[in-house]
C-alpha cells in the first residue's frame, strides 16, 4: 500500500527577529517547481545557486542562495528547497507568502522533523533530541542531545528491544509445546537471558534519568519547618526578592518556582510551605503540595535552624524520605555563637546564613556540582532523554518483572503477553509503536520550522 503523497509544507527555519541571512525551507513534491518559478531557472541538487527571487508581477523580493535536496537525500527525506535571503523579518515573510501563492503550506510546528520520522530518516527518540539540542541550556546539554541525535539511546533500546524479542519468540515457542516441560525446552538458559536482560535494561534506565536531568536541569526543591528561612534563602540564591519573606510562620503557602543559573548551569529552585503539624486549610494545602512536589524532586534542600537541629531534622524527614540525594542547611547560623555537634548520617550538612551570605559560596559550588552530576559516571557518551522515555523504561521493567514470575511458575501464555506489554513500551520511545496522539503531542511542542 502506498501512502498518500504529502503536500508541500514551508516554514522560515530562522529564528524570528532580524539577522544576516534568513531560511525560508519547502518539503514535498512541489518544492523544486515553488523554487523554479521563484528563482526563474531550475535548480540542479546539491548546488548552490545565487539568484534572485521574485513576485508574481516579477518584481525582486530579494536576490539569496537557493539550495536543492532531492529527496531521499534531504533532511526531510522529501525534495527539500532553501532559499537563504537577507535575514530580515519583512523579506522572510514577502517570500513565504509567495511560496504559499505558489502552491505551499505553513508548516505546523516540527513538522519537518515529523516528515523525517515517518520518512524513516530519524527515529522518535532522535527527532525528539533534535529539539532537545536547539534547546539545550548550556554546552554540556547541547552535546549530549547531539549524541541522542546520533542514535546512542535510540541504539541501546533497540538493542534491549531485540534481546526481548528473541525471548518473546523462546516463549511463544514453548507455548506450542505445551506438554514439553519448559526445561528440555530450554528454559534454563531463557532464565539467565532473561537476567541479563533485566540486567542491560537497568542500567539504560539509570543512564535515561541522567540524560533526563541534563536535559530539564536539577530539580530541587527547598523544604523545612516554618520560619527556618527557606524564602530568604531561594531570594539569596536567586539574587532577588521573588518570595515574601516575614517573621511569620506560615508565610510561604504555594510553591514558588524559579530557574537560576550557576555558572551557566542551569536548574530549578521550588520554595514551599512551611512543614509543620496543624495549620490552617490554606497552610494544609500547601503543604500537600510541598510533599507531592518532593516526589518529583531530584534534590531536597532540608533547610533548618541552625540552633536546633534536631527539631527541624525531625520536621522533615519523613517527607523527604524518597528524595535520591539531600542536603541539609543549617540556615540563621549568625544567630549562633558555635554550631552544636549534629550527625544527619551519611546526608551532607552546609552551615549558612541567607542574612549575611555567610557559607553560600560553598553552596553554590556544590549546588554548581550536583546540577553537572559530579560524582556521576554521565560525562563521556552521556545522552539526553525526557520524562517520556523514562516513564517508557519504568514501564518496560515493571512488565520483564510479571514476566518472570510468571515463567518461573511455568504461565507461558501470561508470561508472553508481559513480554509483548514490555516490547512495546520500548518500541514507543523510537516510534516503532505508537499509541494514538503520540506524534501529535511531541512534535507540536517543537519550533516552527524545524
Ligand atoms: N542550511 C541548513 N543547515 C542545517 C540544516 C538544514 O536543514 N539546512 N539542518 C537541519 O536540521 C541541520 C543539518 N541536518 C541535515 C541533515 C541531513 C541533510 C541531508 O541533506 N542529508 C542527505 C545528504 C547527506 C550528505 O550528503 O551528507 C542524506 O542524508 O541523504 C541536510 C541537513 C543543521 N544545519
Ligand atoms: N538572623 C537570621 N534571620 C534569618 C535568616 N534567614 C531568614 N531569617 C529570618 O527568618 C524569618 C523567616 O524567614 P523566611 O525566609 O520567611 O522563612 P520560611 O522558611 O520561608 O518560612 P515559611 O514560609 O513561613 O515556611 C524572617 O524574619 C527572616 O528575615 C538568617 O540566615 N539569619
Ligand atoms: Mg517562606
Amino acid at each position: 500500500m502506498t501512502e498518500p503523497a504529502r503536500d508541500t509544507i514551508v516554514a522560515v527555519a530562522t529564528a524570528p527577529g532580524a539577522g544576516g541571512v534568513g531560511i525560508v525551507r519547502l518539503s514535498g513534491a512541489g518544492a523544486s517547481a515553488i523554487a523554479r518559478t521563484l528563482a526563474g531557472r531550475a535548480l540542479r541538487p546539491r548546488h548552490a545557486h545565487h539568484v534572485r527571487f521574485r513576485d508574481a508581477r516579477g518584481e525582486v523580493l530579494d536576490d539569496g542562495i537557493a539550495l536543492y535536496f532531492q529527496g531521499p537525500a534531504s533532511y526531510t527525506g522529501e525534495d527539500v528547497v532553501e532559499l537563504q535571503a537577507h535575514g530580515s523579518p519583512a523579506v522572510l515573510q514577502e517570500l513565504l507568502l509567495r511560496c504559499c501563492e505558489l502552491g505551499a503550506r505553513r508548516a505546523r510546528p516540527g513538522e519537518f522533523s515529523e516528515r523525517a520520522f515517518l520518512e524513516g530518516r530519524l527515529d522518535l527518540a532522535q527527532a525528539e533530541a533534535v529539539a532537545d539540542l536547539i534547546a539545550a541550556a548550556d554546552a554540556r546539554a547541547a552535546r549530549a542531545a547531539r549524541r541522542a541525535l546520533d542514535g546512542e539511546f535510540s541504539r541501546r533500546v533497540d538493542a534491549i528491544a531485540d534481546e526481548l524479542l528473541a525471548i518473546r519468540v523462546h516463549v511463544e515457542a514453548a507455548i506450542d509445546f505445551a506438554d514439553e516441560p519448559l526445561d528440555t525446552l530450554g528454559g534454563a538458559g531463557l532464565g539467565k537471558r532473561f537476567d541479563a536482560l533485566a540486567l542491560a535494561l537497568a542500567a539504560l534506565l539509570r543512564a535515561a534519568e541522567r540524560g533526563r536531568r541534563l536535559r530539564d536541569g536539577l530539580h530541587a526543591v527547598i523544604v523545612g519547618p516554618p520560619n527556618a528561612g527557606k524564602s530568604s534563602l531561594l531570594n539569596a540564591l536567586a539574587g532577588s526578592d521573588r518570595a515574601i519573606v516575614t517573621d511569620i510562620a506560615g508565610t510561604t503557602r504555594d510553591l514558588l518556582q524559579e530557574t537560576i543559573r550557576i555558572d551557566g548551569v542551569e536548574l530549578t529552585l521550588v520554595d514551599t510551605a512551611g512543614l509543620r503539624d496543624g495549620g490552617d486549610a490554606i497552610e494544609r494545602e500547601g503543604m500537600r503540595r510541598a510533599r507531592a512536589e518532593l516526589s518529583r524532586a531530584d534534590l531536597a534542600i532540608a533547610v533548618i535552624d541552625a540552633r536546633d537541629p534536631e527539631a527541624g531534622h525531625a520536621a522533615v524527614a519523613d517527607a523527604i524520605a524518597g528524595v535520591a540525594s539531600v542536603l541539609w542547611l543549617h540556615n540563621k547560623s549568625d544567630l549562633l555563637a558555635s554550631g552544636p555537634a549534629f550527625d544527619p548520617g551519611t546526608d551532607e550538612v552546609l552551615h549558612v546564613s541567607a542574612r549575611t551570605g555567610a557559607g553560600l559560596d560553598a553552596l553554590h559550588r556544590r549546588l554548581r556540582g550536583l546540577a553537572q552530576g559530579e560524582g556521576e559516571d554521565a560525562g563521556e557518551g552521556a545522552f539526553t532523554a525526557r520524562a517520556r522515555h523514562v516513564d517508557a523504561l519504568l514501564r518496560a521493567q515493571a512488565h520483564l518483572v510479571e514476566a518472570r514470575g510468571q515463567l518461573d511458575h511455568e504461565i507461558l501464555d501470561l508470561a508472553a503477553e508481559s513480554l509483548r506489554l514490555g516490547h512495546d513500551e520500548l518500541g514507543a520511545i523510537t516510534g516503532r509503536v505508537r499509541p494514538d496522539d503520540l506524534l501529535g503531542h511531541i512534535f507540536s511542542s517543537f519550533c516552527i520550522g524545524k
